[in-house]
């Protein structure tokens, strides 16, 4: 499955702490990432990303069309509701379009967690 990672700046960190912690799942999966989101975690876990634009410079669109395109199975986007973003629309026609397609999209940690887990228990099920 092709697994999207996208994290604002604030949420980075929390998103390193996921990677590592299900690196072994991860590793068994294609990802894609935003850029600077992508390259910090290819440099902090080691894992294959494919890194795309920067977020603010088109990253959410370029997922965005993958997602529209019906090559993306889960989205873990950690954003920042506290910080308003130069790039608002895309962020929200981000979460549109895994609406739109019906994908699993998580946006904070809570929830990221819980669809790693229950990917990790259906994984190790088969
Ligand atoms: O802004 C982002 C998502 O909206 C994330 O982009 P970066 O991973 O390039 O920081």
């Amino acid at each position: 499955m092709k697994i999207a990672l996208i994290a604002h700046d604030k949420k980075k960190k929390d998103m390193i702490e996921l990677a590592k912690k299900y690196q072994n799942l991860l590793n068994r999966h294609e990802l894609i990432a935003t850029g600077t989101t992508g390259t910090l975690l290819t440099k902090e876990t080691g894992l294959p990303i494919a890194c795309y634009l920067s977020g603010p410079l088109g990253g959410d669109q370029q997922i965005g069309g993958e997602i529209a395109q019906g090559q993306v199975g889960l989205v873990i986007f950690l954003r920042d509701p506290m910080t308003p973003q130069p790039h608002e629309p895309d962020i929200s026609a981000l979460i549109r379009i895994c609406d739109v397609h019906n994908i699993p999209v998580a946006t904070n940690l809570g929830t990221a967690s819980l669809l790693l887990s229950g990917l990790n228990d259906k994984l190790t099920k088969c």
